[in-house]
């Protein structure tokens, strides 16, 4: 069966969801795309909330989410219980987030990587496993 992610954002991140998309798709995954649909200036919180909702409720384990800078889409996403958002702009960072927090979602800032950054961070962060130990002790911490 196909692994499930989401994939969402706001206009500042839709050219890089785009090709995200079918990045993922090449590779197997089934994606679902939680908008926007195209890169007229939105709101990302109307766009985060739905797919971070989602990961609460376990739809998905796992969500990419695109801005301008990555922190809004991070911002709104953390305020979720279930979601682990890591603002990752080189590849080691989207490595060491799932490594040592286990992040579930990876935030890309479009307009300060480039499209092939933005792609090996991708690949990365699917592809890196939580190494669990002292860093499970301080992520179950986290919680408030
Ligand atoms: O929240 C952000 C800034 O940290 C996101 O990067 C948005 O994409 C950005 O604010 C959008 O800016 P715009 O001038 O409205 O395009």
């Amino acid at each position: 069966m196909a692994r499930k992610i989401a994939i969402g954002g706001d206009h500042a991140g839709y050219t890089y969801k785009s090709f995200l998309i079918d990045q993922l798709q090449r590779n197997g995954y089934e994606v679902q795309d939680f908008g926007p649909g195209s890169d007229a200036s939105v709101d990302y919180p109307d766009y985060v909330h739905p797919l971070a909702s989602a990961i609460d409720n376990g739809e998905f384990d796992t969500a990419i989410l695109v801005c301008g800078s990555g922190n809004g889409v991070a911002i709104t996403a953390n305020k979720h219980p279930k979601v682990r958002a890591a603002l990752c702009w080189v590849p080691e960072i989207a490595k060491l987030a799932r490594e040592h927090n286990n992040a579930n979602v990876l935030c890309i800032p479009a307009r300060f990587v480039s499209e092939e950054v933005a792609s090996e961070m991708v690949n990365i962060f699917l592809n890196t496993n939580f190494e669990g130990g002292r860093h499970a002790t301080r992520v179950n911490k986290i919680p408030c």
